[in-house]
């Protein structure tokens, strides 16, 4: 389980997270939305004691990151991908965290077949692809075997394949009775992934509901997710370009305008 209440966090002017209260429960998938900048990256570095909030706290089975006795044990997260020594292979990466975290070494070889990283594990991380590095942060995760575990953006930079293999994993994990709390912008794959929703803008809370609660009206997701936070979006494009679209480009040509003018 996972608790958070009334967590703020200021940098200057910006108010990153403000009076925010959630719990996220075990057994279920739960979704963490909300539009760019809206609190979440900032909300799980607290989680995970990376973040001194301004006010309020959020716990973890109970108790504050800090006061975990084994954190990689009780808790495993996924916040950005490449936090590991490039020159590093991943499988002395994984060695390294497991001495450090009290794990036993047999759950790196482990860990590895789970994220499908074995083949290439005596390789240096530096040389892995994003998707590879993803997968290598997403068995420092797992590699405590935590019951509460955190992913922000896991699906980032991974190819179809990977996508899918991520959503089976979370829905995996929490059908083991894991907390499972994850960030992602891809709402189609938040609709078949998640049970449960924490939707924040401007570091408030928006909802907190299940994914058949919000779209019990016949909206998609993406619908409801638009409908939420249309208030609270720094930064949304226009959808219809205020400048005439040419034949050129309506056919889908890329030179720019004025290339052919000085062939070479
Ligand atoms: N270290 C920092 N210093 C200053 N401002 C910060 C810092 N970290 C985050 N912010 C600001 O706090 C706000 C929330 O950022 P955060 O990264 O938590 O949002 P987010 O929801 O994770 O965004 P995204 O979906 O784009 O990853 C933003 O306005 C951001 O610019």
């Amino acid at each position: 389980m996972i608790e958070v209440q009334e967590l703020t966090k200021r940098y200057g002017p910006t108010t990153a997270v403000d009076a925010l209260s959630f719990e996220v429960r075990p057994g279920a998938v739960t979704g963490f939305l909300g539009p760019n900048g809206s609190g979440k990256s900032t909300t799980m570095r607290m989680v995970m004691g990376l973040d001194k909030p301004d006010t309020g706290w959020a716990r973890i089975s109970g108790r504050l990151y800090g006061e975990l006795s084994w954190p990689l044990r009780e808790v495993g997260a996924l916040l950005e991908a490449r936090t590991f020594h490039p020159g590093r292979s991943a499988r002395a990466h994984l060695a390294a965290l497991a001495a450090g975290g009290g794990i036993a070494r047999a759950r790196v070889d482990e860990v590895l077949g789970v994220v499908g990283l074995s083949d290439v594990a005596g390789r240096r991380a530096g040389t892995f692809s994003l998707g590879m590095a993803q997968r290598l942060g997403i068995a420092a995760a797992l590699l405590g075997d935590p019951e509460v575990l955190l992913f922000d953006e896991p699906v980032n930079s991974l190819d179809p394949e990977g996508v899918r293999w991520i959503r089976e994993l979370m829905r995996s994990l929490a059908a083991e009775g894991r907390t499972v709390l994850l960030s992602s912008h891809l709402i189609s794959e938040m609709a078949l992934t998640a049970d449960h929703l924490v939707v924040i803008g401007q570091g408030r809370l928006l909802a907190d509901t299940s994914v058949r609660e919000l779209t019990a009206d016949g909206r998609s997701l993406e619908e409801a997710f638009f409908e939420l936070t249309s208030g609270s979006a720094e930064y949304r494009g226009v959808t219809t370009p205020p400048f005439p679209s040419t034949p050129q480009r309506a056919r889908g040509v890329t030179k720019p305008v004025g290339a052919e003018r000085n062939p070479q």
